[in-house]
Parts: C-alpha cells; sequence; structure tokens
C-alpha cells in the first residue's frame, strides 16, 4: 500500500520591534537579564515545510545570501528539535522553504521568526498533538526571541527574553522601518554594551510601567514619548551612521524613532496610517537606509496559511 504524504504547510511570521529593551548587567550563563515590550509586526516572513527525500533548507528574498542553509539555519535547528522532543530518529525528512521579508541580522528577529514557523509549520504537517505553551518551551530552547514571535500581539518579556505575558494594546501602531544596508551581530552589539557600561555609566532606560499604560490608552503621541532601548548606544557606537538614519525619520514627520532590538533597523513611530505612508516617501529619499517599509501591528505570531499556493500578499515596499 502506498503511504499517504500530507501536502505542504506554510506559516506566516511577524517580525518584532521592541518597544522598551532595558538590559542588565552580563549574568554568569553569558546572557543579559532584561526587561522588553516587544510588538509583532506586519512585516512577515513565510515558511513552507514538506515532507521530502531531499532534506534541507532553501531561502528567497531579503538578504537570501547571508542566511546559513546548514544545520546553522534556526529554522533546521528547530526541525532537529521537534523532531527529538517526539523521538523521532534520523535525519528529518523535511525540505523548509524561507521566503523571508524580515531584514536579516536586523534586529527584528527574523531567524526567530523562521523558527518559531517552522515548529508551528511541522507541529501541523505531523499532526501533532502539541501545545503552543509546549513548543514555546522547545522555542526558548533555540533563542531568546523564538517564543514571542510563537504569540505575536504586544507582550512584556523577562528572563532573557523568553518568560512572556500579554500586554494589552488598544489601537493599531503605524510604523516607517528603516533597513541598513549590513546586519549588526546581536552579541557585539551587547558586547558593546559592555563595554561602554566598563567605561563609563551611560544613562539607562527607565520602568516598562508608562510604556504599558500608553499601550493600554492607545495614544501613539503618549507612546513615542517612552520608546527606549538600552542596546541603541551600543548600536549607535558601532554603526555611528543611525544617529542620521534616526534623525531623518523624525524630520520626516514620525513621532519618534528607536532602534529596533541590537539594531541596525530604526523603526519610526507615526500617528497614523497615512501618515506612515508619506514619512516613509520622504525618509525614502533622504538617502540613510537600504530600503523603506511601512508596517503595522500588534498582529498575531506564526499562523498557518495553507498550502503552496495560497495566495501571498506583499508587503508595501519603498525603495531608498
Ligand atoms: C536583542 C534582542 C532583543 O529582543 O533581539 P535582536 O536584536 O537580536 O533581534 C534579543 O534579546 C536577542 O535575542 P536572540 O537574537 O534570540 O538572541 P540569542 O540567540 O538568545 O542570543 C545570542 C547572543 O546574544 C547575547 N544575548 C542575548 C539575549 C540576552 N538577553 N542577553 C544576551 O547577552 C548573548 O551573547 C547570546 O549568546
Ligand atoms: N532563518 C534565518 N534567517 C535569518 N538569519 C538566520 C537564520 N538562521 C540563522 N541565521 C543567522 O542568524 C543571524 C541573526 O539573524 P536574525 O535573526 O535575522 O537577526 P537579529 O538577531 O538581529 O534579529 C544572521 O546573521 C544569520 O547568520
Amino acid at each position: 500500500m502506498l503511504a499517504v504524504v500530507p501536502p505542504p504547510v506554510t506559516v506566516r511570521v511577524p517580525a518584532k520591534v521592541n518597544l522598551h529593551l532595558s538590559v542588565d548587567d552580563l549574568r554568569e550563563d553569558g546572557y543579559h537579564e532584561l526587561v522588553t515590550v516587544f510588538q509583532a509586526l506586519s512585516l512577515t516572513d513565510e515558511v513552507t515545510v514538506a515532507v521530502t527525500d531531499e532534506p534541507g533548507i532553501e531561502v528567497y528574498g531579503e538578504g537570501e545570501g547571508s542566511v546559513p542553509t546548514g544545520h546553522e539555519n534556526l529554522a533546521w535547528r528547530a526541525v532537529e528539535a521537534l523532531s527529538a522532543h517526539v523521538g523521532r530518529t534520523g535525519e528529518p525528512k523535511v525540505r523548509v522553504v524561507l521566503r523571508k521579508g524580515i531584514p536579516v541580522a536586523g534586529g527584528m528577529a527574523g531567524g526567530s521568526a523562521d523558527a518559531a514557523a517552522t515548529l508551528v509549520g511541522l507541529a501541523s504537517l505531523w499532526n501533532l498533538d502539541v501545545t503552543r505553551d509546549e513548543l514555546a518551551e522547545i522555542a526558548a530552547g533555540l533563542g531568546s526571541d523564538v517564543p514571542f514571535a510563537l504569540y505575536g500581539g504586544t507582550a512584556l518579556g523577562t528572563g532573557r527574553g523568553e518568560h512572556l505575558v500579554p500586554v494589552l494594546s488598544r489601537h493599531t501602531f503605524h510604523w516607517v522601518l528603516a533597513f541598513d544596508s549590513e546586519g549588526l551581530s546581536t552579541p557585539k552589539v551587547f558586547g558593546e554594551l559592555d563595554r561602554l557600561r566598563a567605561a563609563g555609566n551611560p544613562p539607562r532606560i527607565g520602568s516598562h510601567t508608562p510604556v504599558v499604560e500608553a499601550l493600554a490608552s492607545g495614544d501613539p503621541r503618549q507612546l513615542a514619548l517612552l520608546l527606549g532601548n538600552d542596546l541603541q548606544a551600543a548600536a549607535v557606537s558601532l554603526r555611528p551612521e543611525l544617529r542620521r538614519t534616526l534623525r531623518a525619520g523624525v524630520n520626516a514627520g514620525a513621532l519618534a524613532g528607536t532602534v529596533s532590538g541590537s539594531g541596525p533597523t530604526c523603526a519610526f513611530l507615526c500617528e497614523g496610517a497615512q501618515s506612515a505612508v508619506e514619512v516613509a516617501a520622504e525618509l525614502s529619499g533622504a538617502g540613510v537606509c537600504r530600503t523603506v517599509r511601512v508596517a503595522h501591528g500588534p498582529v498575531p505570531g506564526a499562523r498557518v496559511v495553507g498550502g503552496d499556493d495560497a495566495p501571498r500578499p506583499a508587503s508595501p515596499r519603498v525603495h531608498a
């Protein structure tokens, strides 16, 4: 009798921006304790998983040339972790196709998003009886940002970012994202922050509570005053041109700008959807970044969207 091969499964998964990221000192395990408020944005990757006799990874789209296609790819590590969790032995007979819209090494957790999408896709492909909370435990072993990509929305992250509590967010917020021509390494940016702190006493951002209150109020002007990121000084120290990008976004009419996570992507909060389009157009003419995108948030986490032939909305794109 012929075995029935299940159809491929495609999952859409969001990028994140950190609305607040306060970083404490280095822990003994090499991580920094942090408090962050994540928001999932409509800028997405799509991940298709399929049963195959030729296991491996294919990558298309944003930064395709700089994404590893071997065992170092976070999506492949997700395949291996879920296989081990359910006791599957031998090389997993899975093909993973990544269609990337999230900038690589951009501080928007693209690799983490792909890992989360792979977990959700495989759970469906293999018809597994696993809850999202069970997947989140596997996700935390893959990287600090992976659990958030499973849940999406807006959430408070603590520990190294993997302990999550949902945050009430009443409003859709509109963002403009400025992609840089080259990524920044997350460990290098944390290392630079340690160096800056050892050399002096750079200011630290305050408590996350006002940010949580602004999200509940839904007022982008209130939220704009509170965006903060302890890694921003380190990212700017490694990539001084980011200062110009941040200024250009505000000059173009954004309410405020921040480096997303470890950067170098800059995220600009705008008054509304129309304002975001105008800011994006002006920023793309300013010559301070490679590409500009508009996005909104919060959006849900990794979700199955259908088979290979499912329609795919393209995210708006403005070239600098
Ligand atoms: C900075 C943040 C903010 O959301 O995002 P990105 O800018 O990378 O998107 C995250 O904390 C990044 O999370 P993620 O990219 O998953 O990092 P991991 O793979 O867990 O860790 C990579 C390395 O970053 C450093 N690291 C990461 C998280 C943390 N809380 N403290 C750290 O010091 C460590 O050197 C670690 O070895
Ligand atoms: N699926 C993936 N997509 C992107 N990068 C990946 C992936 N898997 C592994 N990587 C590696 O992880 C590094 C960080 O990528 P990414 O997750 O996009 O950025 P960030 O940590 O800044 O949010 C990349 O430089 C790349 O070498």
